[in-house]
């Protein structure tokens, strides 16, 4: 990739091969990790009266993609049940949920990521927030989305839906939706998930069953409606 490529807070604070003047300057991160929290709930604190959906999904579905177009129509789906829209802020299927929501008058979220090459948050966004730290923008996700609609996508998007499943199997948050949309992109993982993983004893039969799987966008909007907490 060409470009300017700039070290982030989070390679600083994981960097375990830095000077000791770093590794001392590490204690002191923690006040700046505070400060992120602190502005995201202020920020976000206008969220907690609304019911929220996070929307999950490839930066790389780029507009005129199948995916771009399925976000969208997602985003207005769910801006038309009454929900917040919330996505990480970027390109692709998030850019798509976003737009969607603005397509349709709803609120549309975005919590961006600070990341090696500036990209900026979307353009469909009515509120941002821009973390440095991505374990305190997953924090923000969970803790102002009421359920998670996962568009295909890759190493980020699965980073997202196995933090939510691991909350809600191990009962760290209760009623918690979640709908994996596009059968052909999840039907293999859903099926190594219950032939292997299930299998293996790893996971119960019954864990399976935290999600939903659909191409069907009416289906996973009252997934989210009817099950939110
Ligand atoms: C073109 C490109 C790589 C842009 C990256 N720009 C991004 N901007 C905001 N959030 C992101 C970005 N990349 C990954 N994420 C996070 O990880 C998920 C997508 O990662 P992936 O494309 O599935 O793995 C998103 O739901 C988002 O929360």
């Amino acid at each position: 990739m060409v470009g300017r490529r700039k070290v982030t807070a989070d390679e600083h604070l994981l960097d375990s091969q830095r000077s000791e003047e770093w590794k001392q300057r590490a204690a002191w991160r923690s006040l700046r990790i505070l400060s992120e929290f602190v502005d995201g709930f202020e920020t976000l604190s206008e969220l907690d009266q609304t019911q929220a959906v996070g929307v999950f999904g490839s930066a790389r579905s780029g507009e005129g993609t199948p995916e771009y177009t399925l976000g969208r129509e997602l985003g207005r789906k769910l801006a038309e049940a009454g929900c917040t829209v919330i996505t990480g802020g970027g390109p692709g299927a998030m850019e798509a949920a976003n737009r969607g929501a603005q397509d349709r008058d709803g609120m549309s979220v975005g919590l961006g990521i600070e990341l090696p090459f500036e990209q900026g948050i979307n353009a469909y966004t009515d509120l941002e927030v821009d973390f440095r730290y991505f374990f305190v923008r997953k924090v923000m996700f969970l803790k102002y989305s009421q359920g998670f609609c996962v568009l295909p996508g890759g190493y980020g998007t699965m980073d997202e839906l196995f933090e939510a499943l691991t909350l809600v199997q191990t009962n760290k948050v209760g009623k918690f939706p979640i709908a994996l949309i596009g059968t052909e992109f999840w039907g293999g993982l859903v099926d190594w998930l219950r032939d292997t993983m299930a299998k293996a004893g790893n996971i119960s039969y019954a864990d399976l069953d935290l999600m939903i799987v659909t191409d069907d966008l009416d289906e996973a909007v009252d997934h989210m409606v009817s099950n939110c907490k």
